[in-house]
């Protein structure tokens, strides 16, 4: 009999890992590399390093232009020249930039949408929240520039097994209680460093009734745990999401052994469980948002490959219908994806947004790293849907950013403070 195994051990074990014992090392094959115009560039010097001439195949290659996209500055038209060039030299045609493709956006929301993530693959990406595919029953993770540059050379890395921890969710969420809170709820749990290398697994009942935008939200912030990765196994609702976007391929979930061994199982309650905020400067720094009700918010920002999707736009103008953005409050709103926001345009979510006194921007990472289309000066307050609060993150180092769902960022741009959208939306 097989050793039982998680759902990392498997998909690792499938890609050529001889050895899944958590912490072993080993060599993987990949399904696909991702690298964008930030990481990618010194990715790319470090390809030429090597002296490959040619990446292992251009088909399973995916570069993006979408932390500084349409170029900010000329430092950023030269980053996304320097990966345009590379992708027409190599033939990849897995190339996406805001202007120039039918699709583009950040990365994480459009590589899946692109019918380019099935249950089971390995990616590895220049990004930490590569993490993000494990919504679709994938293991995907974030590798520094050398090894991305290593993985397009040779279509294999290295890997460290890691060990597995099992999240199990259990109740029902409230109103306006979302994927995100599922994911703050065990930040809360964990802190920062308490998942350190392990891949999590999330399940249980309340994560069966998750679309996939939620699954999104939630393993895109398991690196903020400091996890390798998250995963949902793949299910019905997966196979629904991806069938008509992966073309012919066939789609086969990954499930754990019922014995599979886990490094630690956590149990999650959400019953009573209101929407929760993480606190500057930390995404650990979980509390009830009614623990910071009443702070004053100088920009709302709804956007990032957490929570930019039409859910969460959706979720956004429940509150912004029929009311207006708080004077004094700034909101602004940066679909994921050209595909997001095409579908915001066909249901009006643009122009409720936008009727409200928000204001809309092209999809880009934008804001969300202090990139640019919303920096914040200090002093400022911003509440965000991203998944990231540290010092500066989105602007001056004495600026804060509260992270947390469309629910609660809706309620605070309509109010112009941080407070419980039941208290809106009653
Ligand atoms: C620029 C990129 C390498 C970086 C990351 O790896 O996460 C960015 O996306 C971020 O969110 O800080
Ligand atoms: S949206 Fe933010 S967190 Fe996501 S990849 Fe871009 S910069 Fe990183």
């Amino acid at each position: 009999m097989a050793e039982p195994r998680t759902i990392a051990q498997k998909i690792l074990a499938a890609h050529g890992v001889e050895d899944v014992t958590p912490g072993a090392f080993g060599l993987a094959d990949v399904a696909l590399v991702m690298a964008n115009e930030v990481s990618g560039s010194v990715a790319l010097t470090e390809f030429e390093r090597t002296g490959a001439e040619r990446v292992f195949d251009p088909d399973r290659v995916a570069l993006f232009a979408d932390h500084f996209a349409p170029a900010k500055d000329v430092r950023s038209a030269e980053l996304v020249g320097r990966l345009r060039r590379f992708a027409r030299d190599q033939g990849i045609e897995h190339y996406w930039e805001a202007g120039s493709t039918a699709n583009a956006g950040i990365e994480h929301t459009v590589l899946p949408e692109e019918g380019l993530i099935a249950p089971g693959d390995f990616i590895v990406g220049g990004d930490s929240h590569t993490c993000t595919y494990g919504a679709f029953g994938a293991l995907g993770t974030g590798m520094g520039s050398t090894d991305i540059a290593v993985a397009l050379a040779l279509g294999q890395t290295w890997v460290r097994v890691p060990q597995s921890i099992r999240v199990e969710y259990r109740g029902s969420c409230g109103a306006y209680v979302t994927g995100k809170d599922l994911i703050l709820a065990y930040l809360a749990h964990s802190g920062v460093s308490g998942a350190t290398y392990a891949a999590l697994e999330f399940a249980g009942p309340p994560i069966d009734r998750t679309s996939v935008d939620e699954r999104m939200a939630l393993c895109n912030m398991a690196v903020e745990a400091g996890a390798k990765t998250g995963i949902v196994a793949a299910d019905e609702t997966t196979l629904e999401w991806l069938a008509p976007k992966v073309g012919d391929r066939a789609l086969e979930p990954v499930l754990p052994d019922d014995d599979a061994v886990y490094e630690q199982r956590v149990e999650i309650g959400l019953d009573g469980m209101p929407p929760l905020v993480a606190r500057p400067p930390s995404p650990g720094d979980v509390a009830p948002v009614g623990d910071v009700a009443g702070a004053h918010v100088d920009q709302v920002y709804v956007g990032n490959c957490s929570n930019g999707t039409i859910t969460d736009l959706r979720q956004l103008c429940r509150l912004l219908e029929g009311r207006s953005v708080a004077r004094g409050t700034r909101l602004i709103v940066v679909p994921a994806s050209q595909r997001v926001y095409r579908q915001a345009l066909t249901e009006g979510l643009l122009e409720t947004i936008v009727a409200a006194g928000g204001a809309v921007s092209m999809p880009t990472c934008g804001a969300c790293f202090g990139g640019h289309m919303g920096i914040i000066a200090a002093g400022e307050t911003a509440v965000a849907t991203t998944n990231r609060n540290f010092r500066g993150r989105m602007g001056h180092p004495d600026s804060q950013v509260f992270l947390a769902n469309a629910y609660v960022a809706g309620a605070a741009a309509v109010t112009g403070e941080l407070c419980d959208p039941a208290e809106v939306l009653g």
